[in-house]
């Protein structure tokens, strides 16, 4: 099926491993030498350190849940291996069907619910209880056969050229699968880079519509609203650990294969040479750009609200090595798969001025990544 495609490392993919494209250079990371899944952030960092000077895995690798008290997944694995990221990435055949033709496929919460529950979170930002919130929901897809992942995962990497296709063991015999456009952190030695991303609009297939979809978010002071806390967010995050941070004045405009965002580049430089990219991505993560502001009344708000635990959807998906450099991307535009199970995961930032059926029409937009790599929508 994949026979005389251009699949770079994804080729060589199999149930277990470890895979995080980026658009320069891919990892794919095998076997696994141990597991640290301790969630103080500091006790963290500091037992991956110490089990990579210990032993000769190249790196650690893994992924943070949404919640910071649930148990991380880090491994060290036996070998690791980084390819340049072919630059003709194709996609291999897609299995095909239409959403209405697939057995099962269910909306968790029902999409009118899902616009109750924005509607009541439009209600306590506008009374002031809070800044913002980001609200997710599920669909979750019974399909006749176990899912291929490595046929998911290139189709990913083909559709999202520009983002971060990954896909990462979880306990429990389950996998997650997705293609992000958002980087958490980067460290390379003293230098620190973040790309926070919020303030969303659905991409269009006729050009001129994309274009005109792409003006009413630069011109949406909502999405300029939403965006701006997360920069703030971000900047006090990495304020502690940086000597010096810059921050672009205005945001600019990128897009994935489904969506349009406002992102900005924010870089630092690190005043402590011993803090690692994981100890950072633990003291980020989850920004509000998947959680919210002010976090802890977002955090409580999202468990009131939201019928699932989030697990590892909004997480933090990235490795790090022994002298601390790394790479962590946020765990969106993803689903977990567990054989011919699958759960897809969507939210969006919501803002006192949110209507709910534009924020139910964004979380559709955002699970187009998956659906489309999976064959059950026509290409853009
Ligand atoms: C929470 C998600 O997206 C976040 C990242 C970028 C833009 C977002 C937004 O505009 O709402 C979200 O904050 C998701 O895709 O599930």
């Amino acid at each position: 099926m994949m026979g005389g495609v251009t699949l770079g490392l994804i080729a060589d993919y199999r149930p277990g491993s470890f895979l995080l494209t980026s658009p320069r250079r891919s990892l794919l990371a095998t076997g696994t030498q141990a597991v640290v899944s301790e969630p103080d952030p500091d006790e963290l960092a500091a037992r991956v350190t110490k089990a990579l000077v210990d032993s000769d895995a190249p790196l650690a690798v893994g992924a943070l849940p949404f919640d910071r008290a649930a148990a991380p997944h880090i491994v060290l694995p036996t070998s690791a291996r980084w390819e340049r990221t072919e630059g003709d990435l194709r996609g291999v055949q897609r299995p095909g069907g239409h959403l209405q033709g697939i057995p099962e496929a269910v909306p968790v919460p029902a999409p009118e619910e899902y616009e109750r529950m924005v509607a009541r979170a439009v209600r306590r930002l506008r009374a002031g209880e809070l800044d913002k919130v980001v609200l997710a929901r599920q669909l979750r897809l019974r399909l006749p056969e176990p899912v291929e992942v490595r046929a998911l995962l290139a189709n990913l990497a083909a559709d999202n050229a520009t983002g971060h296709t990954y896909a990462v063991d979880l306990p429990g015999g389950r996998t997650l699968v997705g293609a992000t456009p958002e980087m958490l952190l980067t460290r390379t030695g003293l230098t620190v880079d973040a790309n926070p991303l919020a303030g969303s609009i659905a991409r269009h297939p006729d050009p001129v519509q994309d274009r005109l979809a792409a003006e009413e978010l630069l011109a949406s002071a909502k999405d300029h609203d939403e965006h701006q806390v997360v920069v703030s967010d971000v900047v006090e995050a990495l304020r502690p650990f940086c000597r010096s941070l810059t921050v672009p004045e205005r945001p600019s405009l990128v897009g994935t294969s489904a969506v349009w965002h406002l992102s900005t580049r924010i870089t630092g430089e690190l005043a402590d040479p011993e803090v690692t990219s994981l100890r950072l991505a633990s003291a980020l993560h989850p920004t509000s750009a998947v959680c919210g502001t002010p976090f802890t009344a977002a955090r409580d708000t999202i468990a009131e609200l939201e019928p699932f635990d989030r697990g590892f959807y909004a997480g933090a998906i990235g490795w790090c090595d022994a002298r601390g450099d790394g790479q962590w991307v946020v765990g969106i535009r993803c689903a977990e798969i567990a054989g011919a199970e699958m759960t897809l995961y969507s939210g969006a930032g919501i803002m006192p001025a949110s209507r709910p059926d534009l924020e139910l029409a964004e979380t559709s937009a955002k699970f187009t990544t998956l659906l489309r790599a999976m064959g059950m929508l026509t290409p853009a």
